[in-house]
């Protein structure tokens, strides 16, 4: 493929970006590799055309992947001046609604930003530690010796019921039940490679009724945006009737229906909505995948097994939470499950507002540029042996924002990610407290798509040993 999209660094060396040909039934092959083996596609390309390649480019605007840290670096250093991104992100509409941040650019995501990004600071994250260690409690608690399960569904019912817990508020109660059961349903819609092609193929979503696969979506979706307004009118309420006198609340819809953007303006219901599902869809879904690898690999390698239990053993038998979030052992181990397998295998692609060159590389206005995660975390340069699970090299490094981005960066980082962390950390060790574990299969295991992001096979099992 011959490209306008060119590379002017080192000593005039003009070298043409080039990535993967073809239109017509080749593209749509292409498109189908990509849904169901990101990462070995992007593998084939960095072999055949280098860390920067691109597709499109000839009828429709090129999306570069960039494998190149610099280049990365410069990436998230944009702002939304420079970039559009949730105009990319299109995909997620059907899910999240119009008003989700996902969705937005400029001052509007700007805006939501900045409602939202409270609820995920250092006090409000503090307050909800101890219920994520009673809720690992509670889900694990009717587990018998012996028994092996398949790992994923529990750790869904435990992330869930977080994010239930603390974004809603929600306390026991057939709402929560409800919302609970709905949200897995629709979940588990995309829950195979070959079910989550329905997202990446707009001409499949049919609503031919409840019978057809993307009818009953949105049979689902529609009871689902009830229960969520009908939980949005009464906190309303309660929290105009309690008015000062009410309990102090930290859940994150509390502090949504309270807060304030600069003109003194709250959140409609509509922005509410769209954006309590956005966060229980990419706050769950997400941090499920990342327990059910640190099981893996914490059980594949029996060293790691070793050490992150002499570490949890050194803060005595009932450890504060605090002193958990802090185990640095613990906390690599977390940080190499989400780089050998990123959940999100690239980020979201940000589409240029003018012409631009970045790290040498000369782009015109309308190329879609989008760190690739995967490639980044398998830079032998970065990460030497990259393909073998080793935590120690968090604790030999610090990585920089454009080396290590499993939660992706600059104006559109993600917000959950130290939520995302503290759950992750928590709940591990609360488990490995009350309980032994092993696979009941040994062999090395790939991540398999699962809607938008990049799972452990659903069908892995572990065998539980109570301890206690
Ligand atoms: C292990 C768990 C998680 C992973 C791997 C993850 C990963 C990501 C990634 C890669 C992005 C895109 C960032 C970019 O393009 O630069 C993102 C965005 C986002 N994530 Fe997460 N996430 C996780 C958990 C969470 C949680 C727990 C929440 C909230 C409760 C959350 C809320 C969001 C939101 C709201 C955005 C959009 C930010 C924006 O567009 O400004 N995520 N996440």
């Amino acid at each position: 493929m011959t490209s306008k999209f060119v590379q002017t660094d080192t000593a005039s060396q003009y070298q043409q970006l080039k990535g993967p040909e073809g239109k017509g039934l080749k593209r749509t092959l292409r498109l189908l590799r990509l849904v169901l083996d990101p990462m070995g596609y992007m593998e084939d390309n960095v072999q055949r055309y280098g860390h920067v390649f691109q597709i499109g480019g000839d009828n429709s605007p090129p999306l570069i992947y960039a494998g190149d840290p610099k280049l990365v670096q410069e990436i998230f250093a944009l702002d939304a001046t420079q970039v559009n991104t949730g105009q990319n992100n299109g995909i997620l509409r059907a899910m999240v609604g119009d008003y989700s941040i996902l969705l937005l650019d400029g001052n509007a995501h700007k805006r939501q930003r900045k409602l939202l990004m409270p609820s995920f600071h250092g006090d409000y994250l503090r307050s909800y530690r101890q219920l994520i260690c009673n809720l690992t409690r509670e889900i694990s608690a009717n587990w018998q010796s012996g028994q092996s399960i398949v790992a994923r569904p529990p750790m869904q019912k435990l992330t869930l019921s977080i994010m239930l817990q603390a974004v809603f508020g929600l306390r026991e109660g057939t709402r929560l039940s409800q919302i609970q059961s709905l949200m897995s349903l629709m979940l588990d819609s995309f829950a195979y490679p070959i079910t989550s092609v329905f997202l990446f193929f707009p001409s499949l979503q049919k609503d031919w009724g409840r019978w057809s696969p993307w009818g009953r979506f949105i049979y689902w979706r529609e009871q689902l945006r009830q229960l969520i307004y009908d939980e949005i009118r009464d906190r309303r309420q309660y929290l105009e009737q309690a008015g000062e006198t009410s309990e102090k609340r930290t859940d994150i819809l509390t502090l949504l229906i309270q807060a304030r953007d600069e003109n003194g303006e709250g959140m409609s219901d509509l922005e509410l909505h769209d954006e309590l599902i956005t966060l229980l869809f990419a706050g769950h879904e997400t941090t499920t995948s990342a327990l059910v690898w640190i099981l893996y690999w914490i059980h594949h390698l029996p060293e790691v097994e070793t050490k992150i239990r002499s570490e949890l053993a050194s803060l005595g038998s009932s450890p504060d939470p605090e002193a958990i979030t802090q185990l640095p052992y613990l906390s690599a181990v977390c940080q190499e499950a989400l780089r050998i397998y990123p959940i999100a295998p690239t980020t979201f692609p940000r589409t240029l507002r003018q012409s631009m060159t970045l790290a040498g590389y000369s782009f015109e206005a309308g190329t879609a540029v989008m760190p690739a995660t995967y490639i980044i975390h398998h830079r032998e340069d970065l990460y030497p042996e990259s393909k073998q699970f080793r935590p120690e090299r968090f604790l030999e490094h610090q990585y920089a924002p454009h080396e290590y981005l499993p939660f992706g960066g600059g104006h559109r980082r993600c917000l959950g990610s130290a939520l995302a962390m503290m759950e992750l950390k928590l709940s591990t060790a609360t488990l490995l407290q009350d309980f032994n574990f092993s696979l009941s299969r040994s062999g090395a295991i790939r991540p398999a798509r699962r809607g938008l992001t990049m799972a452990p096979p659903a069908s892995m099992k572990i065998r539980v040993f109570k301890k206690r």
